[in-house]
């Protein structure tokens, strides 16, 4: 049987369709020989690691009802329509937001070279996009993105688990409610989406790849034409209980002001969704 998703070659002159293509059937796109260097990957993953190893820490804890800064376990999200918070703590990047003055600017760089790639990304779908869903978009996808103040980089470390039965998961199932999320492949497997017969696939993890899928507001700017897909993160068994995963979502947002749909702004969207996260927290 053919698996769900096949990596695509960023340097293949098919590429743009065939991208396209697996963003349409399944949500979700892996990409390989892409411009974002693995070695960048690595060093974002081994100072980060050993940041969320230390206190320093605690001093960008997020402050209020803030987005940016460090968010602990006691304080990390609670997919909708679930119970228990994810076992996760994370650190949320904005270009106006708080950086750690302990790591180097190697996830800066990261930021700034997946935000390119993901503009490009964004041609390629208009482009494989048929002329009557193209017709919905009030711009051109890509611009959507320019300079947007809630594109966002989430630094996510899911800790070792005890031993023993989880009563929650790294990362229950979710949809990313942004236009499309870039996420280089974790140093750990895990990572699982719903494919259309309701079954859970594994999302290949090859080091070095990227995956990218796409999100809510993509899904409301093509009318539904696009699928914005549920994935989550699960526990793992074995040996790999008792090591970290880190995973690094760039999750771009269009600018506020873009209207997405004639029901909403990308603005007055991220906020319907924000009171709705808030109101799940337990
Ligand atoms: O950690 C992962 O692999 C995925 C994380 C994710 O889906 C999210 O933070 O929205
Ligand atoms: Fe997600």
């Amino acid at each position: 049987m053919e698996p769900v998703l096949v990596a695509v070659s960023y340097t293949d002159p098919e590429a743009p369709a065939l991208f396209t293509e697996s963003l349409r059937r399944t949500g979700f796109g892996v990409l390989r020989d892409h411009p974002v260097p693995y070695s960048l990957i690595e060093e974002i993953m081994r100072e980060w690691l050993a940041f969320f190893g230390t206190d320093a820490k605690f001093s960008y804890l997020v402050e209020g009802a803030g987005r940016e800064g460090f968010f602990s376990e006691a304080i990390a999200e609670t997919a909708k329509g679930n119970a228990r918070r994810d076992l996760k703590e994370y650190f949320h990047i904005y270009e106006w937001g708080r950086y750690p003055a302990e790591v180097s600017d190697a996830a800066r760089r990261y930021f700034q070279l997946a935000s390119t790639l993901a503009a490009e990304l964004l041609e390629w779908v208009e482009r494989h996009t048929p002329a009557e869903v193209r017709s919905r978009f009030r711009m051109p996808l890509s611009q959507m993105i320019t300079n947007s103040p809630d594109t966002l980089l989430r630094i996510l470390r899911y800790p070792p688990l005890p031993d023993g039965t989880d009563d929650a998961m790294r990362a229950a199932a979710h949809e990313d409610i942004n236009l499309l999320t870039v996420l280089p492949a974790s140093n750990e497997r895990g990572l699982q989406l719903l494919d259309s017969s309701g079954q859970w696939v594994d999302i290949p993890c090859d080091p070095g790849s990227l995956i990218i899928n796409l999100g809510d507001m993509l899904q409301e700017a093509s009318g539904g034409y696009y699928r914005s897909t549920t994935h989550r993160v699960v526990n793992p068994t074995g040996e790999a209980r008792r090591r970290s995963r880190i995973s690094l979502p760039l999750f771009l947002h269009p600018r506020p002001e873009v209207v997405l749909s004639d029901r909403c702004t990308a603005g007055s969207y991220l906020e319907e969704r924000l009171t709705e996260l808030r109101r799940g927290k337990k």
